[in-house]
């Protein structure tokens, strides 16, 4: 058999394509290596440099990869980390001398993802690379689902992080007795982030940006590896994920660019990642073709400004009131920034909102298929609807709820995917010492010129009602009708009237609020759940690996003009497994017209059928029932007509295995008997 010759064998020997950096990093390293020992201790080999290559399954990672690792330019011995090595290892003829000293120093990590639970397995393999002081350059592929931002994060480790490396690397030391001792400071010296690159399938990427699938229905098959343990990424739409992938990237490489069939489609999909990450370089290519000094040494990242270049970003601190027009208009890929200093009216908000994307707590919940039907839309609605909006693709920012008027609440919507979640309170609520620690004199100027207008006659300064509230959003789309947009958002807003009548304590529930977000209040250590559930609209929610979730309080409001009183209500509230079909628990009846609290204490455990710990999704559902055999009003709203709050603790898991079982089945049993007789009770009325 002959003998495999590396395609990078002339490389790796061969120093004089070296890029100048290189050549004095290598000369850099050469002269650490001659220097003289202080105390026999030799110099400890400098930070290796990195680059992340993220991006979807199948939009060229590996075929960029084989690229680099073939292309004699940049005269690198490059060690690189794969989430799955068979992937790459299609004839082993690329890794197996090209990359190798020793052994095949092409690491895999398995059965997780690196961004989340593999993060202390790659801070060690890294250090161990850099140790070796054999290579030049490590190239990391990221699973399809990774989070480049959390990969990245790696780099400037959280102590917790660091400990389980450190911790990880003594129990290697352990059994070998040549590893060093190792300590958190040594395994920050040992990389430099160089380059974030993401790459992009040409084709499928506008496709991808409006789909409402999650990245696992589509892409079961590379989930195998490398999401069993990272549920929660597969669970993401592809939106979010190629949204996310693209807003933190230095360079995006659009690749497949011969599968496209214009230049408008590609320069389209081009102006939409110019506008989502305009600080990105974009690289176009076919079958990975680049110029690999584009991606490697470039000296590019910097946590901070990444963090900081997503466009909506950028569009708020720069363009304040609007985008600036640019080279992505010609697509018809157009920003702007609503602003409004009214709140919005939940009920309104949900109702225009809905028309174009399915929230996240109901996505969440639900089948591809039946997210896909919630949003329904007929192809002329769709069309009707794109013609009077525009496509909105992105949509970020923060908005004020009436009816929630202590907290901010994040709106994060990509593609068809909406979610708006409490963030931290508005400032006008807190002290100003409260605000935070590390906030500069021009952020906190910021802050205080925000509770400011000016008075629009005199042009005075003038403070406005309610502090600093308000709603900033920043919207990215194609073809988007500014002015339309604008004016059905400012109707969704409480008018001049509505406004005077506000107050920002009134109690939770004054609005119509099928938003339902859930809402976490922390207080004194203690993180509270508090739940909206009505006829109809089921409460989904999830306890998480390792805590549990205690009901604690049930409470019935009426809306009293929808009232009749010459009718009997009964409230049901069941609680279901959301994976389950078949009815759940019954949690409680509840009898109208008064108003009725519930005091409870049921924990729910996060356990499958064999005790194994697990997450859990859970569904909240109420049942409204008319008793009278006559119902006057056939007409009547049950969604509308009343609501139950619902109140709960999370909590880190107090139990051990054996207990959660028991607790489990006795759980269980005795809400069986509960629903048995409450069925009885209500066959009797
Ligand atoms: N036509 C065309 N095909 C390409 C191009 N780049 C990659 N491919 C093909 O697309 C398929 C997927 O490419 P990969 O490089 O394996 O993609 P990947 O991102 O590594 O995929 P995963 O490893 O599954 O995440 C392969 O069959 C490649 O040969 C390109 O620019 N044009």
């Amino acid at each position: 058999m002959a003998k495999r010759t590396s395609p990078l064998s002339n490389t790796i020997n061969n120093s004089d394509n070296s890029s100048k950096n290189n050549k004095n990093k290598n000369k850099k390293r050469k002269k650490n290596k001659n220097k003289p020992m202080q105390n026999d201790a030799p110099p400890p080999p400098p930070p290796i440099p990195v680059t992340v290559l993220s991006g979807f399954l199948g939009s060229g990672k590996t075929t960029l990869m084989k690229h680099i690792l073939t292309s004699m330019d940049h005269g690198l011995k490059i060690a690189m980390i794969v989430n799955d090595m068979a992937e790459l290892d299609i004839d082993g003829k690329v890794i197996q001398s090209a990359v190798v000293v020793n052994k095949p120093e092409v690491v895999t990590l398995q059965n997780g993802c690196i961004c989340c639970n593999l993060r202390g397995d790659l801070i060690r393999e890294i250090y161990r690379i850099q140790q070796l002081g054999q290579f030049d350059y490590v190239l990391i592929e990221s699973t399809g689902i990774a989070e480049p931002q959390q990969v990245a994060e790696s780099f400037c480790v959280d102590p917790e992080t660091m400990e389980l490396a450190v911790e990880q690397l003594t129990r290697t030391a352990g059994d070998n007795d040549n590893t060093p001792n190792v300590t958190g400071k040594m395994l920050l010296n040992a990389a430099n982030l160089d380059t974030c690159v993401t790459v992009v399938d040409a084709l499928h990427f506008p496709k991808y940006l409006s789909s409402l699938e999650r990245f696992k229905d589509i892409f079961d098959d590379g989930l195998d590896q490398a999401a069993t343990n990272s549920e929660e990424e597969g669970e993401k739409s592809i939106s979010q994920l190629m949204i996310e992938q693209v807003e933190f990237a230095n360079v995006i490489v659009l690749n497949k660019t011969d599968m496209v069939s214009s230049e408008k489609e590609l320069n389209t999909s081009r102006a939409l990642i110019k506008t989502l990450n305009p600080k990105a370089k974009v690289i176009t290519a076919s079958h990975g073709q680049i110029d690999v000094k584009e991606i490697l040494n470039t000296g590019l990242f910097d946590l901070g400004q990444a963090s900081e270049s997503p466009g909506w970003l950028l569009s708020l601190k720069e363009h304040g009131v609007s985008g600036a027009p640019g080279e992505a208009d010609e697509y018809g890929v157009t920003s702007f920034v609503y602003k409004n200093r009214s709140p919005f009216h939940p009920f309104r908000l949900y109702k225009f909102l809905r028309q174009f994307f399915c929230f996240a707590n109901e996505w969440n919940a639900s089948s591809p298929e039946s997210s896909v039907k919630k949003i329904g839309k007929d192809d002329q609605t769709k069309a009707a609807l794109n013609q009077k909006y525009g496509r909105i693709l992105r949509s970020k920012g923060n908005c004020w709820l009436a009816g929630r008027d202590r907290h901010i609440y994040d709106w994060a919507q990509t593609g068809q995917i909406m979610a708006l979640q409490p963030g931290q309170p508005w400032f006008c609520t807190l002290p100003a010492e409260e605000w935070g620690i590390s906030l500069s004199i021009e952020d906190m100027k910021a802050i205080k010129d925000s509770f400011y207008g000016q008075d629009a006659k005199s042009g005075k300064k003038i403070p406005h009602d309610f502090g600093d509230r308000q709603s900033v959003v920043v919207l990215i789309g194609t073809d988007l009708k500014q002015e339309a947009i604008t004016q059905a958002l400012n109707d969704c807003c409480l008018s001049e009237e509505e406004l005077k009548a506000h107050t920002t304590d009134l109690p939770y529930g004054s609005y119509a609020d099928p938003l339902q977000p859930n809402e976490v209040v922390e207080c004194d250590g203690v993180r509270s759940l508090f739940m909206v559930a009505r006829h109809g609209q089921d409460q989904h929610f999830h306890v998480p690996r390792g805590s549990s979730f205690t009901i604690q309080n049930l409470s019935l409001l009426f809306h009293p003009v929808k009232l009749d009183y010459n009718l009997c209500y009964m409230v049901r509230v069941w609680l279901d497994k959301t994976d389950v079909t078949k009815r759940g628990v019954l949690l409680a009846t509840l009898r109208a017209p008064e108003y009725e609290q519930h005091s409870m204490c049921m924990t729910i455990l996060p356990c499958d059928v064999n005790g194994g710990e697990m997450d859990s999704n859970r569904r909240l559902r109420v049942e409204v029932i008319v008793t009278a055999k006559d119902r006057t009003d056939p007409t009547l709203d049950l969604m509308q007509l009343c609501e139950v709050h619902i109140v709960g603790k999370v909590e880190p898991l107090p139990f051990s295995e054996d207990d959660e079982m028991q607790a489990q089945e006795a759980m269980t049993d005795e809400d069986t008997d509960d629903a048995n007789e409450d069925d009885e009770a209500c066959k009797r009325q």
